[in-house]
């Protein structure tokens, strides 16, 4: 099966029901905008797909493979997460070089001296900071430590790309590198990545497909033309529009 696929996905906090999603599918190998209000559950869909927190309800089908969100544990799940990666909102940076930033997912795979230095050195040329290997990490400016949080995701190849509004804080220079590192690496392997934007310009210049979220629930979810040019519902309509929704 070429999807990853969500079904019954209820997230409750506090006793606020903040992500209810009955079934919605990506296709293998597109990239996905999800785009919404401020609260609408967006970071929360992500977090939950990348297995870093368990929802209250929700079965995932990952290219045939099922399994049950709620009752997944770390052992269960590490196969899993092994394909998905997750660059969050505001990465963290570990106090080391970045060089170490970068191979540390390839030294949890037991990966040898010679790959791990082959693959962190592509990563960090892809993402043009190759002749900061030897910083410390802590030190990179706020574009640059996006991009090596991006390149500490890549290094091992994942087949699940996800990202939470990876180009918040950038400025034009690095977003069009890190926008150009995404259409490459999508190219390359025909990932399939889920990208969380405020910046519906750069949903529209990088996805194939996108949806809405609006109070925990997709309301609108199509290709990305006829989502900007022909949205159905007024919510949409009005987002698009930097009409205040509620
Ligand atoms: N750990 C938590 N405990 C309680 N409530 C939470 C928690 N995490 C998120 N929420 C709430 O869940 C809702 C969805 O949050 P989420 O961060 O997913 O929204 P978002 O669409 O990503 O927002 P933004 O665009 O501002 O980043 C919000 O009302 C938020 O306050």
């Amino acid at each position: 099966m070429n999807q990853l696929e969500l079904r019954d996905l209820q997230v409750v906090y506090s006793g606020k029901n903040v992500l209810q999603v009955e079934q919605t599918s990506f296709e293998r190998g597109k990239i996905v905008g999800i785009v919404g209000p401020s609260g609408s559950g967006k970071s929360t869909l992500l977090r939950v797909m990348s297995l870093l927190e368990r929802p209250a309800t929700g079965m995932m089908n990952v290219f045939g493979t099922s399994v049950h969100l709620p009752s997944l544990t770390h052992a269960n799940g590490l196969a899993l997460q092994r394909i998905i990666g997750f660059v969050q909102q505001k990465p963290t940076m570990f106090d080391a070089t970045v060089f170490d930033n970068v191979a540390l997912g390839l030294r949890y795979r037991k990966m040898d001296r010679a790959t791990i230095q082959a693959r962190v050195t592509e990563a960090l040329k892809l993402v043009e900071l190759e002749d900061a290997e030897a910083q410390r990490a802590p030190t990179l400016s706020g574009g640059e430590a996006q991009r090596v949080a991006l390149a500490r995701v890549l290094v091992y190849q994942p087949d699940l790309l996800f990202l939470d509004e990876p180009t918040a804080n950038l400025d034009p220079y690095n977003v069009s590198i890190y926008e150009r590192v995404i259409q490459a690496v999508h190219r390359q392997h025909q990932t399939t990545i889920l990208i969380v934007s405020h910046n519906l310009q750069q949903a529209r210049r990088l996805t194939d497909r996108c949806l809405f979220l609006h109070k925990g629930r997709i309301v609108e979810a199509c290709d990305t033309a006829s989502f900007f040019e022909q949205p159905q519902t007024s919510g949409l309509q009005d987002f698009l529009c930097g009409r205040m929704i509620y």
